[in-house]
């Protein structure tokens, strides 16, 4: 029998009320012996609590979910108690005397869920994101993706996968009798249509760049006024700025939301060829390499002598293409603040575009992967002939989306994944 858990879900006390969840085989036991009885299924009801055979513990908002279609796919319990932290302790300990319960392990009633059928993984990879979104683009993605956004649409193409498998796997079974049996005559067609649809997921924008920010590099000649535009960005005097050339050497990074979107702001040494400086060399190879990763490129060049510097913002695709950086896009100063407001409207255009559109479920890392590899397989499938070739590219497509929603998955994995969540969820 499984260990029932119990824990704090809600935040940490003090607070106006404390949840706290049990679940597993002896939760309605715990819920009786604190509560008194069980109360009605699905509904809140209230209950003096008590040490069994003991003193008062609170007066609570009971629920009781028996399961399997619960949160957890097992017997729950909640208790809404009063969020002080003496009652929330007195409350755990008494539950901890419980015979068959203990504390829960970060992530475990997710874990539950998910072992129970109750949520996939894709499905549980957007709440652990729900979870941490401290944006409001994140947790809409992540709201998606939670919301089994994406596992319906790979069970969606699973099973058009599996029509086409049975379709090769009748060519076979009759590949050995004179009438032999084909493909259907728009088996490739299909084909074709699934691996775009497959395509379009993938050129959707990433997970990573809602979550991590989009990443904008301040790049130019030394003195062009990086670290001043930097800082007011970032809207903090986190970069040494000064009239000597070369003053910044090392990469600075500061994460800031600008209205509501996640940014990554890099500041970087100035480019030029020759310096005698071996430290800014140094510098200099960091900005490049910061360069490489970068969303988009904010290119700064001082234009004339005046007191105002031009910047111009080049996308990564196009930084190399000498046009662009010879009209710039917009004109700056740190210190009259002239221009800094467009060239922020500007920035929060440029990386909404590259971020999932509200409510899209975006892809992580991982699912990238698989998808890539579902689509290779798929096109493998298209083109071969051998019917046997093309039984086993298809098998590799669903091995692929098995992955994804995690019916094929492994103990690091789920370790990786649940690790993340708090305790309590
Ligand atoms: N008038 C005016 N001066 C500026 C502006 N931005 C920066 N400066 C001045 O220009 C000088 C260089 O600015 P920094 O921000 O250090 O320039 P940088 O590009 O980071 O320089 P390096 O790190 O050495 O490559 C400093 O004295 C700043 O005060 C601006 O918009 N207007
Ligand atoms: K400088
Ligand atoms: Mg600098």
């Amino acid at each position: 029998m499984a260990d029932t858990i119990f824990a704090l879900s809600s935040g940490s006390p003090p607070a106006a009320i404390a949840v706290v969840r049990i679940s597993g085989p002896r939760a309605g036991e715990a819920l009786a012996a604190l509560a008194g009885a069980l109360p009605k299924p699905r509904m809140a009801s209230y209950r003096t609590l008590r040490v069994p055979r003991g003193t008062v513990l609170d007066q609570a908002l009971v629920l009781w979910f028996p399961g399997p279609r619960t949160a957890t796919g097992e017997d729950l319990a909640e208790l809404h108690l009063h969020g002080g932290r003496a009652v929330v302790a007195a409350v755990e300990a008494a539950l901890a005397d419980l015979s068959g319960l203990r504390r829960a392990v970060p992530g475990e009633f997710t874990r539950r869920a998910f072992a129970n059928g109750r949520i996939d993984l894709a499905e549980a990879e957007g709440l652990a994101d729900l979870l941490t979104a401290e944006t409001d683009l994140q947790r809409r993605a992540a709201l998606a993706m939670a919301g089994g956004a994406f596992s319906r649409q790979i069970e969606e193409w699973r099973d058009r996968v599996l029509a086409a498998s049975a379709a090769v796997e009748a060519v076979l079974d009759f590949g050995d009798e004179d009438d032999v049996a084909d493909l259907p005559p728009d088996f490739i067609a299909r084909l074709d249509v699934l691996a775009g649809e497959v395509s379009d997921w993938l050129s959707r924008p990433r997970a990573e760049t809602l979550r991590e920010g989009f990443r904008v590099v301040l790049a130019g000649p030394p003195n062009a006024g990086k670290s001043t535009l930097f800082n007011a960005l970032v809207e903090d005097e986190a970069a040494i700025t000064a009239p000597l050339a070369g003053t910044t050497r090392d990469v600075l990074t500061r994460a800031v939301a600008i209205g509501g979107v996640p940014f990554v702001f890099a500041d970087t040494a100035g480019l030029r060829d020759e310096s005698g400086d071996e430290i800014e060399v140094i510098g200099i190879a960091r900005a490049r390499a910061a360069l490489e990763g970068a969303d988009l490129v904010l290119w700064l060049g001082p234009e004339g002598d005046g007191p105002d510097a031009a910047w111009e913002i080049a996308a990564q695709s196009d930084r190399d293409d000498a046009s662009a950086k010879s009209t710039p896009r917009h004109r700056v100063s740190a210190v009259t603040g002239e221009g800094l407001d467009a060239l922020r409207t500007d920035l929060i255009e440029t990386a909404r575009r590259a971020m999932p559109r509200p409510g899209e479920a975006a892809l992580n890392r991982r699912q990238h992967a698989l998808l890539v590899q579902a689509e290779a397989a798929l096109r493998d499938a298209r083109d071969e002939t051998d019917p046997l070739l093309v039984a086993e590219a298809l098998r590799l497509v669903r091995v692929a989306f098995d992955a994804l929603i995690g019916r094929a998955t492994t103990e690091d994995m789920l370790d990786a994944l649940f690790g993340r969540f708090c305790i309590g969820k």
